[in-house]
């Protein structure tokens, strides 16, 4: 980690994962009390893993990797935590990518999507504050139009914190809001736009057109945006949050992914399994409700923090 992060962001980051960290950790413990590693505690070890909702394919490839010289050898549970928090972090190093500032777009579109009550108006506000406190101009466009209390709580944000955003009434069509929001942004010569939008999954067909036309009517502004277009996951709703990357693929063309209450849940091995197995990059994360609590996603921190490790040296 970097000598600029502020400090204890990783006590923060470890506080946050315990709950996932101690249940992989304690069923890490209880296979090796002084154990060899050979194939009864590969095969425990790996279920230990799947039920920390790191994934079935990844869980194998772990336990894999983890057996590659070390077999027939004892080992502490310390040693394989340090091990997989290792391959693990060797795993998600080239998806930990931060949210690209594209410079040469003026203003970069960053489309947001996600499951309504993952994160999403929260998330964005986060990231636009950051944005804001980086020195960029930013504006904000409440596309998701059809719940009122969605279009409400970012404008209050907004106002709380100077950053322009721009709302329509309820029911009022998302498309021609994002369209006028882009045209204002690129007037008043915005660096950053970012368009909150519906994510009511129970009309798979409505959200989709919804999706697709807010795409094309700010492609007639700007034929290169959305410049990003990130999928919200909750951990919390751990296995569910691959067939919700699933569903958004078939819709929008998701270009990275940001992962939101990793703290009060158990289920934090799902960013592994996600990672691995979308190869989507993960721009953040989010251990709770501040705004110092959305990071830029870090492959050996978070992995240290899983297997309840100290920081990385
Ligand atoms: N503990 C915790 N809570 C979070 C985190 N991120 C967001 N929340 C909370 O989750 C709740 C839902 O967040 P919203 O931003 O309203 O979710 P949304 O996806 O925009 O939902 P809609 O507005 O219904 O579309 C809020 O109470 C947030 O404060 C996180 O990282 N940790």
């Amino acid at each position: 980690m970097s000598e600029t992060e502020p400090k204890g962001w990783f006590a923060r980051l470890r506080g946050g994962l315990q709950r996932s960290s101690s249940a992989l950790t304690e069923r890490i413990a209880g296979i090796f009390t002084k154990r060899r590693l050979d194939d009864e505690t590969l095969e425990q070890l790996e279920d230990a893993l799947i039920i920390s909702d790191i994934g079935v394919d990844t869980s194998r490839d772990l336990v894999r990797d983890l057996a590659r010289g070390r077999y027939g050898k004892e080992l502490s549970d310390i040693e394989v935590k340090e091990a997989l928090a290792g391959l693990i972090a060797g795993r998600l190093e080239k998806l930990a990518e931060p949210l690209p500032h594209r410079d040469q777009h003026r203003p970069q579109v960053v489309l947001v999507c996600g499951v309504n009550g993952t994160g999403k108006t929260t998330t964005l506000g986060k990231l636009a504050k950051q944005a804001t406190e980086a020195g960029l101009k930013v504006v904000l466009a409440a596309c998701d139009t059809f719940r009122a209390a969605a279009v409400e709580q970012l404008q209050v944000w907004g106002e709380r914190n100077g950053v322009p955003v721009i709302a329509a009434r309820t029911g009022s069509d998302p498309a021609a809001l994002a369209y006028e929001a882009l045209d204002r942004a690129r007037r008043e010569g915005a660096d950053l736009l970012m368009i909150d939008t519906a994510g009511r999954l129970h009309n798979k067909q409505v959200l989709m057109e919804e999706l697709k036309k807010i795409i094309r009517v700010i492609k007639k502004l700007d034929p290169s945006a959305p410049h990003d277009t990130i999928l919200i996951l909750d951990a919390t709703t751990g296995q569910n949050a691959h067939s919700q990357v699933d569903t958004f693929k078939t819709m929008v063309d998701i270009t990275g992914l940001i992962v939101t209450k990793l703290d009060g849940t158990a289920r934090a091995g799902v960013v592994v399994a996600i990672g691995d197995r979308y190869k989507l990059p993960v721009h953040a994360i989010g251990i709770g409700e501040k705004i110092d609590d959305l990071r830029p996603f870090e492959a050996l921190p978070f992995a240290r923090a899983l297997m309840g490790l100290d920081r990385p040296s």
